[in-house]
């Protein structure tokens, strides 16, 4: 396969706004700054990535502020000029970088579209992906009234999803969740708590054992796997895992302890495609089931994500709604759509999608284009 060799970056700077707030137990997300990664191979052919942050380290400790410093003072230099034989490679090449991995990722995916791109074939193809056809899950903010969010449940239901997620939080979960239950005792139903628990909680926690959830996602602190062991221990409910994954021996660790029966897979928390694929295969040989959560992003990283969930571990629905979901108007051309719940993975190069310059000027604040090394850091070469 012919190689890449990065002739320029490109860092297109834009903000973006939801079409409605998300909230969380950490906050609300309205509007968010991305940064849009597009990698130029020599041959003038482009592969694009986007930085998954926000602008608050809430969700891990990177925002997108820093992920462009860490991006412009250290990754692109020791990828800009550099033959790249595979972007399987990208992953070492970055690891004089400690963590960081959305930065990481925001690059690396860019390698893995042009490098497709390049071979005319798929990410999914190059990841050794086989499903064609992506059910797809809902990931719902909190709600003000569990009547509220009954009625969103049944909006989402009706439209086709093949799961519902629905955001907790101390004081706004059981009553919530049995609202749920009460109108829709069988849908597949999930609950994500970002972290809002802690181990004093577990009597409080194993009400959610009435419920039928399918998981619990992230119960504990986001950097715990040993507490989420004691607390699998008292669950009949899988506790899956999201923030306290950052890696490979994160994710066995994990397994290895039973802090987790699910790993929610996201490819910029783990620093890239290459990772992603090494959790999904290592989940697959102990017969953990995983899915790949989101990050409100634009067309581009949502393209990525379905690419990734092309792989046959990947057995629940993602958090992969279509574009129309997140934005009046998506930056990738045709937009990611639905049909009653499933996404068809299109069968273009690279990840599958084109990125429409007309619509990509309408949230485009600036583009720094990136020839030439240019930070005073030491960079390894090798
Ligand atoms: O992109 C989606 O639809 C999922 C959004 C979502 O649930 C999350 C996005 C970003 C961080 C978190 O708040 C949360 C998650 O934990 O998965
Ligand atoms: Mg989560």
């Amino acid at each position: 396969m012919q190689s890449v060799h990065i002739k320029e970056v490109i860092l297109h700077h834009t903000t973006v706004s939801l079409i409605a707030p998300f909230t969380t137990s950490f906050g609300t997300m309205v509007d968010k700054d991305v940064c849009l990664v597009e990698v130029v191979d020599e041959s003038g052919v482009s592969g694009w990535g986007e930085t998954v942050t926000s602008n608050e380290p809430y969700y891990n400790e990177e925002t997108t502020a820093t992920a462009v410093y860490i991006l412009k003072e250290f990754l692109i230099p020791r990828l800009l000029k550099q033959e790249i034989s595979h972007p399987n490679v990208v992953h070492d090449m970055l690891s004089f970088v400690r963590r960081n991995n959305i930065a990481k990722a925001s690059i690396e995916t860019a390698i893995w579209d042009v490098f497709a791109k390049k071979n005319d074939t798929s990410i999914a193809e190059l990841l050794g992906g086989t499903q064609t056809e992506i059910p797809v899950g809902k990931s719902i903010g909190i709600q003000d009234t569990p009547a509220l969010l009954v009625e969103k449940v049944r909006t989402f239901m009706d439209e086709g999803f093949k799961k519902i997620k629905v955001k907790i939080k101390p004081g706004a979960d059981l009553e919530y969740l049995n609202a749920v239950r009460e109108e829709f005792p069988d849908i597949p139903l999930m609950a994500d708590a970002n972290s809002a628990y802690t181990l004093n909680d577990i009597d409080h926690l194993k009400k959610l054992d009435a419920l039928n959830l399918m998981m619990i996602e992230q119960p504990l602190s986001h950097d715990d796997i040993v507490d989420h062991r004691i607390l699998q221990q008292e669950l009949t409910t899988p506790v899956c895992l999201d923030e306290s994954v950052h890696s490979l021996d994160d994710a066995r660790k994990a397994i290895e302890l039973g802090s987790c029966k699910v790993i929610n897979i996201k490819i910029g928390r783990v620093g890239g495609l290459y990772e992603s694929k090494r959790i999904h295969d290592l989940c697959l040989e102990k017969g953990i089931p995983v899915w790949c959560g989101g990050m409100l992003e634009t067309g581009i990283g949502r393209a990525h994500n379905i690419q990734l969930t092309t792989l046959k571990n990947f057995t629940i629905p993602g958090d992969t709604a279509p574009s129309a979901h997140y934005w009046k108007e998506d930056i990738v051309t045709p937009e990611i759509v639905m049909d009653h719940g499933i996404i068809h993975v299109p069968s273009g190069d690279g990840i599958g999608y084109e990125v429409d310059q007309e619509k990509l000027s309408k949230v485009l604040i600036s583009s720094e284009r990136i020839t030439e090394v240019e930070t005073t850091h030491p960079i390894p070469s090798v």
